[in-house]
């Protein structure tokens, strides 16, 4: 029976395809799944043509409408074809003709290179390279090694012509995948070995030697990471009308060897930057976990924030379909699962959290009571840092604390009285009926310690702003076993001042740690420009704070423009632009809901909403379109609610030199000089962060002073 499957590449345009073409290709699609093999090539409607002058008899076209059609991998042998892309008439001709597939000796997956234009542009880079006063940019690596990595003769040869890695970009987008991603690991600075172990192996499967170049059929089926067999309408019904969803069917090599690892002895750690596809992981572990499960077990799927639960639930929702499986996952934030563990206890009594502005003034009030004469800055850190961090509960084990993480000097004379303003102040709060939240994780997690774990699984997404308390009780939440926690984060991506690394909360990960490099989200273009905030900035590691983690490899295959800037004269002036911009992109076909936009504070936010509005232009907070699940507006948000969100396109607004950093969250240096560092970090991921939730389109605007942090990067 014909089959039709589809290449991620055709995916990855679905979003920009009109709904007659996606109904163009869905009827198409029925075609191959209706009639013969004979009666296909005959077919009119379809016109399955081969093309002359093509590179590759095997790839055709088919006619999807009037004007669009699909260029079709239609392999001489066997009866399953690939829809690599759908594009307009002429283009389509012009690519499909120069296009060849080829079957990797070493991965055994199906690869497409731009035949024709690589054949073109080659000797030109070849006679550049001979006169060139640089060393060939793949010299360090012999030929047996390249194609130990599946790099075969013609790659081989176009590889050995590049000097530097802008002219790799170059000839990326046109070379075989597979191929493509290993000169780019190795141009990155990765290892043979390396490379090998993260994109190659993975990619293998126990198979008969050699491998069969001309079985396509085989070829196509073990090509999962990049080609997906669709067997029902439903099914190819449903992708085509949530264009974003393609990571429910496609995992990297990388990806799935993480996800779908039959057990881990003990917990486990996916790290990577921003959109390399920590949550998909997650989700799927989820997935496979629940494959597992036996009767009675549950698992906990946490993160950090609410806008982040609902985004879990969604995507779990969309990746196991069965209703019943999926009751046994709660999801919740850290908070939320402590609230509910404090909330179940017998005898509980309901506290009100404590808001963030009265915290201050209760330090303040404690202090004056005891005499401390110390900032209440300083008291709020220590609590958090040292007594919450090492769930310190007498004066004893307070004087015998460990401060080393801290940069302000404290006298072993003044500890009594420190201690004594903290006792002041908890009793203040249980007087009146209240609580901070790192209060509710402390308890909980002493609760759960006591009653014993309520999971067989907790799987934690956001992972490196969680502090010690919220680290004990997920600790406690589950029993150490295998497949105990399963832990996804990015340290660049810090934004609180939880600074702790899994070594110093005895969660052990070595051995049992993945890093993903390749990111799914945004274009190179804007994942370079936001990068170079960072650059030269050390970022300590999850797993243990004395190492330092990199980006390294760290790129993206999607390309488009880069971040436009914007510079006005002031803040209303900056709104204007503002709406200038959004009305640019939806006039663009860019829906409202498909747009975020963000600022460092509630109040900026509350301007570009009013203003937006005022121009006709539908928006809403975050928090208020979420509430009214409406996804049809433009929507604001905070840089920390950003966070775990993505966009097609976001407007960063208010990037001003007394934003960010914003000196009231920059504890100043001689109060703590340590904290003073860890807080003017946060501030710079947090910019960071807000930047590279974008996918195809970034704005960056500010008005006077642009932040330093743009100016470091050389904006
Ligand atoms: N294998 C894949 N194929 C296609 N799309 C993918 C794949 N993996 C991830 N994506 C897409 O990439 C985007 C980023 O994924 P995800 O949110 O999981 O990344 P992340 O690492 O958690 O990001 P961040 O740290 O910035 O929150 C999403 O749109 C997701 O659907």
């Amino acid at each position: 029976m014909p089959q039709l499957a589809f290449d991620i590449t055709f995916f990855a345009e679905l979003p920009k395809l009109q709904p007659t073409v996606r109904k163009g290709v869905l009827e198409a699609w029925e075609k191959f799944d209706r009639l013969t093999l004979d009666q296909l090539f005959k077919d009119p409607g379809l016109k399955l043509e081969s093309l002359t002058h093509a590179n590759d008899k095997q790839i055709r076209t088919i006619r999807i409408d009037q004007f669009w059609r699909g260029v079709v991998l239609a392999p001489t042998t066997g009866d399953t074809f690939v829809l690599l892309r759908v594009m307009a008439h002429d283009k389509a001709i012009a690519w499909a003709k120069k296009q060849k597939s080829s079957i990797n000796e070493v991965t055994r997956a199906v690869e497409i290179r731009d035949a024709a234009t690589l054949d073109a542009i080659t000797p030109a880079y070849e006679q550049v390279a001979r006169t060139s006063s640089k060393a060939r940019l793949f010299a360090a690596f012999s030929d047996g090694d390249l194609r130990a990595l599946g790099i075969d003769d013609e790659t081989l040869r176009q590889a050995r012509s590049l000097v530097d890695t802008e002219q790799l970009e170059i000839f990326a987008p046109l070379l075989p995948q597979d191929q493509r991603e290993v000169l780019q690991y190795l141009a990155a600075g990765c290892t043979v070995e390396e490379v090998w172990q993260e994109i190659v192996a993975p990619a293998l499967q126990a198979s008969v030697q050699p491998v069969d170049t001309q079985d396509y059929e085989t070829a196509i089926r073990h090509t999962r990471a990049r080609i997906a067999l669709i067997t029902a309408p439903e099914e190819l019904r449903d992708i085509l009308e949530k264009p974003f969803a393609a990571w429910r069917i496609f995992l990297h090599p990388s990806q799935r060897k993480v996800a779908y690892r039959a057990s881990y002895s003990g917990p486990a750690q996916v790290t990577g930057g921003p959109g390399t596809g920590k949550t998909v992981v997650a989700l799927h572990r989820v997935k496979h976990l629940l494959g597992h499960l036996r009767d009675g077990d549950r698992i906990l799927l946490t993160t950090y924030t609410n806008a982040l639960v609902n985004a879990l639930r969604s995507g779990l929702e969309s990746l196991v379909e069965d209703a019943e499986l999926r009751e046994r996952v709660d999801i919740s934030t850290v908070d939320g699962f402590a609230s509910r563990v404090v909330a179940e206890a017998p005898g509980a009594v309901a506290l009100r959290p404590l808001m963030n502005n009265e915290e201050e003034s209760r330090w303040g009030k404690a202090a004056k009571a005891t005499g401390f004469t110390g900032s209440a800055q300083f008291l709020s850190q220590e609590y958090r840092h040292i007594v919450l961090a090492q769930d310190i509960r007498t004066l004893a084990d307070y004087e015998a604390a460990d401060r080393r993480g801290r940069g302000s000097r404290l006298t072993a004379a003044e500890r009594p009285l420190v201690w004594e303003t903290i006792e002041r102040f908890t009793a203040g709060l249980a007087a009146d009926g209240a609580r901070t939240w790192l209060q509710t994780c402390a308890q909980a997690a002493r609760q759960l310690e006591e009653k014993g774990p309520q999971y067989r699984h907790v799987v934690v997404d956001e992972a490196q702003d969680l502090h010690p308390a919220q680290w004990r009780l997920l600790r406690a939440a589950v029993p150490a076993r295998p497949d105990d926690l399963f832990i996804a984060g990015d340290p660049h991506q810090r934004i609180y001042d939880s600074k702790v690394s899994l070594k110093s909360l005895g969660i052990k990960v070595t051995g049992r740690s993945v890093k993903l490099r390749k990111n799914y989200r945004s274009t190179q273009e804007i994942l370079r420009w936001s990068t170079a905030l960072l650059i030269g900035r050390p970022i300590a590691q999850l797993e243990d704070e004395g190492r330092n983690d990199t980006l390294l490899g760290y790129r993206s295959a999607l390309h488009g423009d880069g971040p436009a800037l914007h510079a006005a004269a002031t803040e209303e002036a900056e709104l204007d632009a503002l709406v200038t911009q959004v009305r640019a992109w939806t006039e663009a076909g860019i829906g409202a809901g498909e747009i975020g936009v963000s600022a460092r504070f509630n109040k900026t936010c509350a301007k570009a909403v009013a203003r937006l509005k005022d121009a006709g232009i539908p928006a809403a907070t975050l928090r208020a379109a979420d509430a009214a699940g409406e996804v049809t507006t433009v929507r604001v948000g905070t840089m920390h609610s950003f966070k775990g969100l993505e966009f097609r396109c976001v407007a960063v607004i208010g990037v001003t030199e007394d934003a960010l950093p914003f000196p009231k969250a920059v504890t100043p240096p001689d109060v703590d000089a340590k904290q003073h560092e860890t807080d003017l970090m946060s501030e710079r991921c947090l910019l960071f962060v807000a930047c590279t939730r974008a996918r195809d389109g970034l704005y960056v605007s500010w008005s006077g002073e642009p932040s330093p942090f743009l100016v470091q990067a050389g904006v």
